[in-house]
């Protein structure tokens, strides 16, 4: 019997381009790259091309409502990617549809095209205060913001309060993009803002000639990716580098600017923004290497007697975990950890701790998600102490790179009983770690033993961090010498 297929769908409602270098042809292209079913409702017919936009003919509402009736009753798309609307009827329309279809509706408000026709009115914006309730999540660039609060938008500052308002509006979450045009800086930056997290995605601006249908490209390729079950912020992470490699790579076809290129999946670390939740952010220097691009079998300990065992069982990574000592025997046992990793010339990362690490002049810390929110990431990179930061999700690791530290762990690669982690796979680990180790030494974690480490290995990655593995084996010596073999034999 021959296999079957399936695809998630992807509904949009945008224009036609007779260039086919935005629009609804962007759109399907874009779904169709990142493997995704587009279905389409066409809002209206345009006449342009590479210079002019000459003709914009608005689907009657009976046309709307039938492409859409057709498509959602059989099809049953994930997520809906609204473009261009031609009226304010439309807008009505959409508004009313998308209150009673539930699926992740995501809009980019075409308030002008590119080759500068204007779609713009008060009785538009008006009606598209009806829609706003309705939507995931709204694309627009500085000006279309600036259209839809009536606010101007000059600042870092009043882009936020931009996000901040389209948000109290009812929109679940916001991606103010082309923060670049204020000041005429040289990176590109976008700003997200929803409820639970706020950050700025930014990279060196590209002067790409070739950058029609980025709007469209960016909020299609974010249905795509939460199609295939990426949440919001990592939708938003791959866009944003799905569009920088378009950009890298776009072509001229006719007299005036060619589109952005359908590249695939974004492999190149390059693409993908910094991620900071500082609109000044600009790219640290890096923090001090760990003078390989191999950190081998990590054991991850939570005592010193763990730490003298395995150090002279012959492991040169490791970290010191502790989670139940403070003050005095908190910072004797650390500093014990630090002169015994001098001494086997180990690498030696404290987990947490960053302020004793700092004080006692530590090889290396770890630190969480949670933690680079709140350490002294500057004093910690000036003091040449090296920086490893866990990561489970693509804005997670992009906003590790955003720091530049010595490492990157990713996890949780299998379920472990150690602790509550979210548990990424294989599949993750096998797209994440060559694109990672373009630049940084990554390690795996979670749930790696004897069994499964070759599967671990074959994903490129040179480095395995283990906790139950070897404090939970019957014999540790042997256990650990086992998985210091498999390590060298792949
Ligand atoms: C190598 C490595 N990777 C990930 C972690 C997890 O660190 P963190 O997120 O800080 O969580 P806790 O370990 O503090 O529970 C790690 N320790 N080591
Ligand atoms: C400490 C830790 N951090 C993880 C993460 O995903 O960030 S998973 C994990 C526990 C690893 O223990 P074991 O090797 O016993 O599964
Ligand atoms: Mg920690």
């Amino acid at each position: 019997m021959s296999k079957v297929f399936r695809r998630v769908s992807v509904c949009c409602f945008s224009a036609s381009d007779s260039s086919a270098h935005a629009g609804m042809q962007a759109d399907l292209r874009t779904l169709s790259d990142l493997a995704v079913h587009g279905c389409s409702v066409v809002t209206a017919i345009t006449a342009q091309n590479s210079q002019r936009l000459l003709q914009c003919s608005a689907s009657d509402q009976a046309s709307l409502i039938a492409q859409w009736q057709s498509v959602a009753q059989d099809l049953k798309p994930v997520a809906c990617k609204v473009g261009l609307l031609a009226n304010s009827d439309q807008v009505k329309t959409l508004a009313t549809i998308a209150g009673q279809y539930s699926a992740v509706w995501i809009a980019d408000p075409v308030l002008q095209s590119s080759t500068g026709h204007n779609f713009h009115s008060p009785d538009f914006i008006a009606a598209y205060k009806q829609l706003l309730p309705q939507l995931d999540l709204i694309t627009p660039n500085i000006p279309e913001a600036a259209a839809l609060t009536g606010q101007p938008i000059n600042s870092a500052e009043d882009v936020i309060c931009a996000a901040k308002q389209l948000q109290r509006q009812g929109v679940g979450a916001v991606l103010i993009k082309g923060g670049h045009a204020i000041g005429g800086g040289t990176r590109s930056q976008d700003y997200f803002y929803s409820p639970d997290k706020q950050f700025w995605l930014s990279s060196p601006r590209q002067a790409a000639a070739n950058n029609r249908g980025t709007g469209c490209v960016m909020a299609s390729a974010i249905a795509a990716f939460i199609s295939l079950g990426k949440s919001m912020a990592d939708a938003v992470v791959l866009a944003y580098a799905y569009v920088q490699q378009g950009l890298r790579a776009g072509y001229a076809v006719g007299q005036g600017a060619g589109p952005v290129l359908n590249g695939g999946w974004p492999k190149a670390l390059s693409d993908y923004p910094e991620v900071s939740e500082q609109a000044d952010y600009v790219s640290p220097s890096p923090f001090a290497s760990c003078d390989t691009d191999s950190l081998g079998l990590y054991p991850v300990i939570d005592s010193i007697d763990w730490l003298k065992k395995l150090l002279a069982a012959g492991v040169s990574t490791i970290q010191l975990r502790i989670k139940n000592l403070q003050g005095q025997a908190l910072s004797e046992t650390l500093n014990l950890a630090i002169q015994l990793g001098r001494e086997y010339k180990a690498r030696l990362f404290i987990n947490d701790h960053w302020q004793l690490a700092l004080q006692l002049k530590a090889y290396g810390v770890h630190l969480g998600q949670e933690d680079i929110g709140s350490a002294d990431i500057n004093a910690l990179r000036a003091a040449g102490i090296r920086l490893g930061v866990s990561t489970h999700s693509e804005y997670e690791w992009a906003r590790a790179h955003a720091l530049r530290p010595s490492y990157i762990a990713l996890g949780a690669v299998f379920a472990t009983q150690t602790k509550p982690a979210q548990v990424i796979g294989l599949d993750n680990l096998q797209c994440w770690a060559p694109l990672l180790q373009q630049r940084y030494p990554v390690t795996a974690i979670g749930g790696i033993n004897a069994s499964n480490i070759a599967a671990v290995l074959a994903s490129g990655v040179r480095s395995v961090a283990v906790v139950t593995a070897i404090t939970q084996a019957a014999c540790y010596r042997q256990a650990t010498q086992q998985l210091l073999q498999q390590m060298a034999q792949a």
